[in-house]
């Protein structure tokens, strides 16, 4: 009893130093984290705005240094009436099959043929793909047709050479066998036959004409759209070619083609007719059920 006694005030005083410890340290990590924050905001990181916009978007403060720019210039931009087609609803379904029906033709064809293809066909297609929605109406992109057959070579050699360097050791086995299936490999001879090969580049920012930089805002998802309505008007005219990613070709395939430090390389699409002996894996889509969702 008398022990007990002794204890029970021990016992309190090492209860108080236990709580008051946790209660110091909690602060303590409070603090941290807030300054880490500041630290953060100091160094230019705006969590809530540089995390959404992880695509390549150049963001800059605007206490800056002058080479940034707000477009402004746009503020007074007058809005106009807009009334695009409506159909009635069996037309419309009608449409919406008649449409899904052609893309899903659409198929990747590395054996392009060299025949020909109308300039104005690819001009078309190009101007249908500029009408793809951007990012603070920013199109952020820049095709870039080659049809010059020396060109065409020079962009072969600098895929080839990556390429197999991919292949070979770069991306290692598990790419290699995931690929396998397409039967793919590191020679491009459509890159040679082809009669265009369209490089597409999206801007990270823009440089206006006094030099100033704009903020491509969401560039990289921009360009990948415009990209698919690209695919989408090529399927339209009955022209073929596979979406190609040379991986680690960016930057030469950017100098060989004299674009700006501004652009990067996203895409490189080989254009023509199916060869007459072109085959494509057999694959199969993912029916509606697996990809919708309705609630
Ligand atoms: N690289 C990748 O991981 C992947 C690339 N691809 C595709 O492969 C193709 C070629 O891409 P790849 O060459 O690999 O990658 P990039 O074109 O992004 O270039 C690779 C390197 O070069 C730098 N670079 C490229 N362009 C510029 C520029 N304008 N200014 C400054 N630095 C630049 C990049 O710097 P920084 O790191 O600063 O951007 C990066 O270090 C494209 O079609 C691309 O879409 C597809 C999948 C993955
Ligand atoms: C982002 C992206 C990158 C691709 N990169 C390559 C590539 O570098 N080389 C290639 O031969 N095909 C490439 N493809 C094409 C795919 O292999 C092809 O789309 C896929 O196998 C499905 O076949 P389909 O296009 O005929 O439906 C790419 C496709 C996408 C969407
Ligand atoms: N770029 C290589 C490998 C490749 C092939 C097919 C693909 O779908 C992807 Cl994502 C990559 C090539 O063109 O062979």
């Amino acid at each position: 009893m008398a022990l007990l006694s002794v204890l029970t005030p021990v016992l309190v005083a090492v209860l108080c130093m236990v709580i008051g410890f946790m209660f110091v340290k909690s602060r303590q990590t409070e603090t941290t984290s807030q300054d880490e924050t500041k630290g953060a905001s100091k160094a230019g990181f705006r969590p809530w705005v540089d995390q959404d916009l992880q695509d390549d978007t150049e963001i800059t403060r605007e206490d800056e240094d002058g080479e940034w720019v707000d477009s402004a210039e746009e503020e007074d931009l007058p809005h106009v009436p807009y009334s695009p087609p409506r159909y009635p609803e069996e037309k419309m379904l009608q449409r919406s099959q008649e449409f899904y029906t052609l893309m899903n033709q659409r198929r990747s064809v590395r054996l392009i043929s060299p025949e020909p293809v109308p300039r104005e066909v690819i001009d078309n297609v190009i101007r249908t793909a500029g009408t793809a929605p951007s990012g603070a109406h920013t199109e952020p992109w820049t095709f870039v047709v080659v049809s010059d057959p020396e060109t065409k070579h020079q962009v072969r050699l600098i895929v080839e050479e990556e390429e197999e360097v991919n292949y070979r050791q770069r991306m290692g086995d598990k790419w290699v066998h995931d690929l396998a299936k397409l039967r793919t490999n590191w020679i491009k001879e459509y890159l040679d036959e082809a009669p265009y090969l369209v490089l597409i580049f999206k801007q990270t920012y823009g440089i206006l004409p006094d030099s100033k930089k704009k903020t491509h805002y969401y560039n990289e998802i921009s360009v990948s759209i415009s990209c698919g309505i690209l695919l989408a008007a090529l399927q339209n005219v009955g022209l073929v070619t596979v979406t190609s990613t040379p991986l680690n070709c960016g930057p030469q395939l950017r100098l060989l083609l004299k674009r700006p430090a501004n652009e990067k390389l996203l895409m490189l699409l080989p254009v023509g007719y199916p060869a007459s002996d072109a085959t494509v894996p057999d694959l199969k889509r993912k029916p509606l059920d697996d990809i919708i969702v309705h609630m």
